[in-house]
Parts: C-alpha cells; structure tokens; sequence
C-alpha cells in the first residue's frame, strides 16, 4: 500500500470551552475559589480566569494528506500554538509520508528545544502528534487504540472531577475528585474547610467510593502534609499535584510525610520522558498523570508510560478526552480513567471538550465500552457550528 505524503497543514484558534476547557462562562464550578499559586495574592483567588487561567485557548490542528484524508487534533495552545504550527512545525510535516510519525516528533521537538521543552510548545507539539495519529489510523481505516496494540479490557471505568463527588457516585462513577478550595495564605481556618468540605462528601458518599483532592500546585510540603494526615481521617485516596511541578524534592518529601496507604499524584503540568524520568527516578508519587495534549502526544506518552511501567507506577492521564481514552484502553498499568465534569453544576455527564467535537463519547453510569471508541482515528469530528479563526495562514 503506498502510504500518502502530507500536503497541508493549518492551524486555527477557538475560544469558549472546547480543549481549553478552563475558558468558560460566569458561575461554572471550575472556576469558583479553586486553590491556586496565585491564592497567595487575595485579589486572584476567588477566580482563576482573573490571573488569566484561560488566556491561551484552544488549539486546532488540521492536517490533509494528498489522498484528501484530513486528521485533526484541539490542544490548549491558542495563538501561539497556531503561531508555532505554521510558522515552525509545518516545515517538517509537508511532503512526508503519514506514517514518519517518530521521525517528525523528534524534528519537531528538537528543533524547538531552544525555546520550548515544557509548556505551550509542548501543549503544541502534542497537537501535531495527535493530529498526526489520527491521520494515519484514518488513512488505515482503524481507531488510533489499534495502532497502539488494541484494548486490554473490554470497558475503561472513570473517576469523575468536579464539584460535587456525591452526584457523581449516583452516576456510576468508581470515585470523585475535588478541587482544593483554600490556601496555605487562607491559614488555619482555610485548612479547617477544606477538611469541612471532605468530611461532607464523606458523609454523603459513604465510606467505599473514592474520594481525592487536587491542589493545583497551590501548597508547600508543610501545608500538604498537614492537609494528608487530617484527610486520612476521611479515607482521601490521593493527594494530587500539591506543589510546583519543579518541586521534584518537594514531592519526594511529601510523599514520605504522607501517612501509609495514601497516594501522592502528579504531572499534568510535566512533560516529555525527561520530565517524568525525574518523577519516577526521585520517587516522587505514586501515579503519574500525564495529558496527552500537552506532555507530547501519544508518540511521547508511549515512551512515559513504558518508564512508568518499569517503575511499576500507574499512568492515569489527565483528563483529555478521546486522546487518553484510546491510549488508557491499550495499557494495562491504565486501569481507570479522569472524566471532567463539564457541565457547570456537574450534575450532568457533558462531553468534556464540549462543544467543539461532534461524536464525542462520555462515560454512561461511569463507565466506556471499548467498542465506543471503534472509529478510525480518535473518532470525534469537528463542529462544524463552531467558527474557526485562523490567525497565521501560510501560503
Ligand atoms: C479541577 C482542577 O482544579 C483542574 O481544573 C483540573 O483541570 C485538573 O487539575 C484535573 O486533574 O482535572
Ligand atoms: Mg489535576
């Protein structure tokens, strides 16, 4: 079969939801007084759009091969990704086979290493990857899981992030995870409500369903040891991503502090097999949560989970949709998955890149058959209802 070469590649922006999915309307869950780095500044705590959480926006990649297939992929990059795509990247997609993925990636990466490594050039790259995977299982006519050896299972089961673990426990999912609301700047009295606020959805959940908090890198060691030992009391799973993602040593100390039998989590803002090598090799947690839209893609998070698993760590990757589900179905050291709650009170199950993709599966009574990710590529269209901008067109 002789393969198709790459003949285009475009990059555009959109805002409002989609894969930047913190750009959202007034009153949406995600952005009430969730902890943060910047809680230490009073005036940029009660929202996190007020520092500028959702600035970048979403990044769609699209790119058509000479037999006119067209795969596609949405990261969280904006402008700037769409900057870097067409300004930089496509120089190493156009004229090549759809299959020199590897080769590509290593281009790719290396030839931005100057100003990138980490952050929106890696947000940006993981776009191409995955656009790129999509592309080639559709020139294939399989579903990207295929390429990556086919399911393990026969069904991926979620935990459920968003506000209210109680609602999500009567929709069928194994766990809920809540944003940490307050502060070490908050002092004692902020401690004392994120304890309130545990011990409540203990109380409404019962004692078996899975309960975890996300600091979204908002503590110190200090702080979140303290906050592990006096969750222990309320059964908290995992602690996750409770120190800056450079805090290698931080992380390393807190999970020595914690008390026995509690996980320490991290790594959605970690990128590249470098990034998580220094993770596993310093010890510091017991799974490792990549997104695949912005540690490198899928051709990068193959590499990460391999380490991962030579660590015997688990990899449940961050919360991105179709991307993770068809890497998460294929790995056994991937039991489970993140579904984001996106509806603005989670008391709906919406899908999480909403409304950007069309045939975009979401988990039913917390659950995802593998047969519901059965089409070529990632499976998911783009709506065609949502306008596209394109900043930088080449050409
Ligand atoms: C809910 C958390 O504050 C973040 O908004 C979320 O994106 C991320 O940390 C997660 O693990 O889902
Ligand atoms: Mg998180």
């Amino acid at each position: 079969m002789t393969m198709p070469t790459i003949k285009a590649v475009r990059a555009f922006t959109v805002r409002g939801g989609g894969a930047d999915y913190h750009d959202q309307g007034a009153g949406h869950w995600i952005d009430d007084h969730i902890g943060t780095p910047m809680g230490k500044y009073p005036e940029y705590r009660q929202s996190r759009q007020s520092f500028g959480i959702n600035v970048l926006g979403t990044l769609v990649v699209e790119i058509e091969a000479d037999d006119g297939t067209v795969g596609f992929a949405v990261t969280t990059a904006g402008e700037i990704g769409a900057f870097i795509v067409e300004k930089h990247l496509s120089r190493f997609l156009i004229g090549r086979k759809v299959t020199e993925i590897e080769k590509i990636w290593d281009q790719m990466y290396f030839s931005t290493q100057y100003y990138g490594r980490k952050g929106v050039v890696l947000n940006t790259i993981s776009g191409v990857d995955l656009a790129l995977w999509d592309l080639l299982a559709k020139v294939r006519k399989e579903p990207v899981h295929a390429l990556l050896g086919g399911p393990v299972r026969d069904e991926l089961q979620f935990y459920a992030t968003g506000a209210r673990p109680d609602l999500a426990k009567q929709m069928g999912f194994i766990g809920g995870k809540l944003p940490l609301h307050h502060v070490p700047a908050e002092g004692e009295e902020g401690l004392k409500k994120n304890i309130e606020l545990l011990a409540t959805m203990r109380e409404r959940c019962g004692d078996d369903f899975w309960l975890m908090y996300d600091c979204w890198m908002s503590l110190d060691v200090n702080y979140a040891t303290k906050l592990a030992w006096k969750a222990q009391e309320y059964g908290l799973k995992w602690i996750e991503e409770c120190l800056s993602p450079d805090d290698y040593w931080g992380y390393a100390e807190l999970r020595r502090n914690v008390p026995k039998g509690m996980l320490v989590t991290t790594g959605e803002h970690e990128a590249t097999r470098w990034g998580f090598r220094l993770l596993l090799e310093m010890e510091c947690c017991d799974i490792i949560q990549p997104d695949v839209g912005w540690c490198g893609g899928v051709t990068e998070l193959i590499k990460i989970s391999a380490l991962a698993d030579a660590h015997s760590k688990l990899v449940v990757p961050h919360g991105s949709s179709v991307y993770s589900y068809h890497f998460v179905i294929t790995r056994q050291n991937s039991p489970f998955a993140e579904f984001l709650m996106m509806h603005p009170v989670p008391d709906q199950v919406v899908p999480m890149f909403t409304p950007l993709l069309l045939d975009e599966p979401v988990p039913v009574n917390g659950r995802m058959k593998a047969s519901a990710l059965d089409t070529p590529g990632f499976g998911v269209r783009l709506n065609p209802e949502v306008t596209l901008h394109r900043p930088y067109p080449v050409g």
